[in-house]
């Protein structure tokens, strides 16, 4: 298959020519697609084309605008199982989560299209007589989409629905590692009916493609989904760039197990938090905090569950760990079980590459469970993202907390408990963008804000109406029909 770049509603190669490679995580050999290699040249001829659309798709009623993300909702439905497998063999999700990213994209595009209907601002009265106030949402102009690799359907999804409905144009840079799942994305909302320019799409490598989209001076907005360290440049270019900018960052997620749990339900909610999408998620659980009255019991059945679950291709239905994303996340998971080693934790299963069999050719890592690990360990501090949980033993509920906060990220957060008191003491006092009680760290509504506090973001949110303050700019307006000049009577007021 060839992806090409999508600008002005024609589908193109790079200037240059050049192209790179999409390869199926869980079999190297097998090539999902080439893709274009752009450059600068080719992010000015997309800013180009989404600032001509800007003038007229800003124009278009917000109702009308909707409509065309509802129809995009139509068409993934339409595609959802194609898009599914197509995504399992790009990035190795196992297939039932592969349709769980779609689902959350047709979620989004439900959700944004009737927000066409709402967009609501204020009417207040005016301190004046004969005289409205009202504020009013207005778009921005260009909006720059820089994604990752984890979610290549439902993260694309949640920046470009809101921002469209909104009266904005876009350019989606999607991961290098899941561009053939974006250029089927692109094309549901080219067959929409998308007016060309709407939409444009700019495959290839961040160091380029991305780093020209924040330096140019066309682009109004930038929303990125990735890692602390990235967001942290590109929050910086865009302060010097004088951008808005979106950051959603990274996560040091913790899911606390109290000595009254339910710990079937807790058992459940751990392993699918640390091991589901191979751990490659934002909202992944990576720290497992025990009450010490239960740690045993609980790692007992923990292990037992870990060591049933079956590695394998995405595509096979019997799969409940797919493979790491890449040889560079291979890698990174690999060195981080070295640190844990040499800082002293101990590793109760798991720990290594996985090579046997039909895992020959993939980047699998055994799901890995790591014991008598302390809150000041790096693996208890930085993000893995993989397969990798660490296990880190209390005594008290106000410890649990502590030691949850003790993190300089704060995206998702759990604790299970029947103490009704402990679960809203936990919810005032978790530094977390989100909190689940008796439930997992993962699992994301799209009417619901999402985001983290501390260097998990840069404040703003995605999903939800709490998106629309994102991709929009407040327009106050006052309207004056008294026919004289009331200014005065705003100075003599006193
Ligand atoms: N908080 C959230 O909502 C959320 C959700 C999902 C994931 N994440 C985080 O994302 C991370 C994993 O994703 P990742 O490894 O793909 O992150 P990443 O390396 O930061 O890359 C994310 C995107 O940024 C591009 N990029 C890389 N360097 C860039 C630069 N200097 N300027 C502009 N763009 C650049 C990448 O392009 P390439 O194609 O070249 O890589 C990719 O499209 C984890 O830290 C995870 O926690 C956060
Ligand atoms: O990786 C980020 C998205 C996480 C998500 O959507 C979920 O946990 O459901």
């Amino acid at each position: 298959m060839t992806c090409l770049n999508y600008i002005n509603g024609e589908w193109i190669p790079a200037q240059s020519g050049a192209t790179l490679e999409s390869r199926n995580p869980a079999d190297w050999r097998e090539l999902i697609a080439t893709f274009p290699r752009s450059e600068a040249g080719d992010v000015d001829a997309a800013v180009a084309s989404a600032r001509q659309a800007y003038r007229t798709w800003r124009l278009v009623p917000a109702p009308a605008r909707g409509e065309f993300i509802h129809k995009v909702g139509e068409l993934l439905i339409q595609h959802k199982e194609t898009l599914a497998q197509l995504m399992s063999r790009e990035m190795g999700k196992p297939i039932a989560e592969a349709r769980g990213d779609v689902q959350e994209g047709i979620d989004c595009a439900f959700y944004y299209a009737g927000e066409g209907r709402r967009l609501f601002g204020q009417t207040t009265p005016s301190e004046m007589p004969n005289k409205f106030a009202m504020s009013v949402r207005t778009p921005l102009g260009v909006c720059a989409l820089i994604t990752p690799w984890n979610f290549p359907v439902a993260i694309p999804c949640w920046k470009m629905m809101p921002a469209l409905v909104c009266g904005n144009t876009v350019i989606l840079k999607p991961a290098k590692d899941t561009s053939t799942c974006a250029n089927f994305l692109v094309w549901l909302f080219q067959e929409a009916g998308l007016p060309p320019g709407v939409v444009n799409l700019v495959h290839g490598a961040g160091e380029t493609v991305g780093k020209a989209l924040l330096e140019h001076p066309g682009v109004d907005l930038v929303s990125f989904t990735g890692s602390s360290k990235t967001g942290a440049e590109i929050g910086a270019t865009c302060g010097r760039t004088h951008k808005r900018v979106c950051l959603e960052l990274g996560g040091k997620n913790a899911q606390v197990v109290m000595e009254d749990a339910d710990l079937e339900l807790a058992l459940e909610g751990a392993i699918w938090g640390a091991f589901g999408t191979s751990g490659q998620r934002c909202t992944a659980t990576s720290r497992l905090i025990l009450h010490r009255d239960i740690k045993d019991k609980f790692t007992a059945m923990l292990l037992e569950h870990t060591s049933k679950l079956r590695l394998g291709h995405g595509n096979d239905p019997n799969t409940d760990v797919g493979p790491l994303v890449n040889q560079g996340q291979l890698q990174r998971v690999s060195h981080y079980l070295e640190v844990a080693r040499s800082e002293g934790a101990k590793v109760l299963i798991g720990g290594e590459i996985l090579k046997d069999g039909e895992l020959h050719h993939g980047f699998f890592f055994a799901p890995t469970i790591l014991d008598k690990v302390t809150p000041d360990m790096r693996v208890a501090r930085e993000e893995i993202f993989g397969p990798v949980v660490a296990l880190i033993e209390v005594s008290e509920f106000e410890e649990a907390i502590a030691i949850l906060n003790d993190t300089s990220y704060g995206l998702s957060s759990s604790v299970y408990t029947r103490d009704v008191n402990r679960a809203f003491q936990a919810m005032r006092d978790i530094e977390a963008g989100i909190t689940y009680i008796n439930g997992p760290t993962i699992g994301a509504e799209v009417h619901l804000p999402f985001g983290g506090v501390k260097q998990t973001g840069n404040g703003h949110r995605e999903a939800g109406s709490a998106a629309l303050d994102v991709f929009t700019e407040w327009k106050t307006v006052y309207v004056d029909f008294s026919g004289k000049l009331q200014r005065a009577q705003i100075d003599n007021r006193e």
